[in-house]
């Protein structure tokens, strides 16, 4: 059975971010998913999360200047120190939130810059973030971007990630193998998982092209579903989409999935 992780960033928006929790378990969700928790006190949100007896399956690393349009820094030539410096801010979180998994967004490449500095500053950050969590058994995670909604974005293939995954060499880097940027970057998704398996250690869910309910759109996520399990997948899957009208009212197609 998949196991489904509301993403509260985009779901469940109809109330505060701190009553998603409760709407979330309500619905039969037995984890969440969120952008950034930085905002918010770590013990109030540990507390909603075990009060609704609920899983933090993933959160992202501070992004940098959400509002100026950064995207991350994890691949950013000269912010090397400012990746590192949240680290411990990051963890604090994570153990709160007895969360496992920490996605490290890259950032956005301007155009004409040197690509191979991008890279050595990714797979250098990467390396250290990860031996900094290892001790913890975090893992890190990285997500190719779909290059339309994210022009420039560092990674935009899932085999290039997994190449630079490889690159990176530590047991505790894997990727977040988003369905929606997926389909639009690269397509071919039952052969593309199968063949990168070993790499995912989370998956993400929308409709393409809205970015919506998954029961829309050009994906047919009943039979990937029945795909991931037979291959054997383990971990969760993120519901990261934008309800066309309500979360309730959308929310119809994950029932045979929720308890
Ligand atoms: O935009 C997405 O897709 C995400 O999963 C966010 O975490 C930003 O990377
Ligand atoms: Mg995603």
């Amino acid at each position: 059975m998949m196991r489904l992780a509301a993403n509260l960033t985009m779901l469940f928006n109809e109330v505060a971010f701190m009553q998603r929790f409760a709407l979330a378990a309500e619905q039969g969700f037995k984890a969440v998913e969120f952008l950034f928790p930085y905002e918010f006190d770590a013990d109030l949100l540990a507390h909603e999360l075990h009060r609704h007896g609920l899983t933090q399956a993933l959160f992202n690393m501070p992004p940098g200047d959400w509002a100026a349009g950064e995207r991350g820094m994890a691949a950013i030539p000269g912010r090397e120190e400012e990746f590192r410096s949240h680290l411990p801010t990051v963890l604090k979180y994570a153990q709160a939130l007895q969360c496992k998994q920490v996605h490290a967004m890259a950032g956005i490449v301007p155009a004409g810059a040197q690509r191979a500095d991008y890279e050595a500053t990714f797979i250098a950050n990467l390396r250290h973030a990860a031996d900094f969590f290892a001790p913890h058994s975090i893992r890190v995670l990285t997500e190719p971007l779909n290059q339309r909604d994210m022009p420039g974005y560092f990674i935009s293939h899932q085999r290039q990630a997994a190449a630079l995954i490889d690159q990176i060499d530590r047991a505790n880097v894997g990727l977040q193998f988003d369905c929606y940027h997926a389909q639009i970057m690269d397509g071919d998704l039952s052969r593309l998982i199968e063949s990168l398996l070993p790499y995912i250690a989370h998956i993400q869910i929308a409709s393409v092209p809205q970015r919506n309910e998954p029961d829309q759109g050009e994906l047919n996520y009943p039979h990937l579903f029945q795909h991931l399990e037979q291959l054997g997948y383990q971990g969760w899957i993120g519901c990261e989409y934008k309800p066309a009208s309500t979360t309730l009212d959308g929310l119809g197609w994950a029932q045979p999935y929720l308890s």
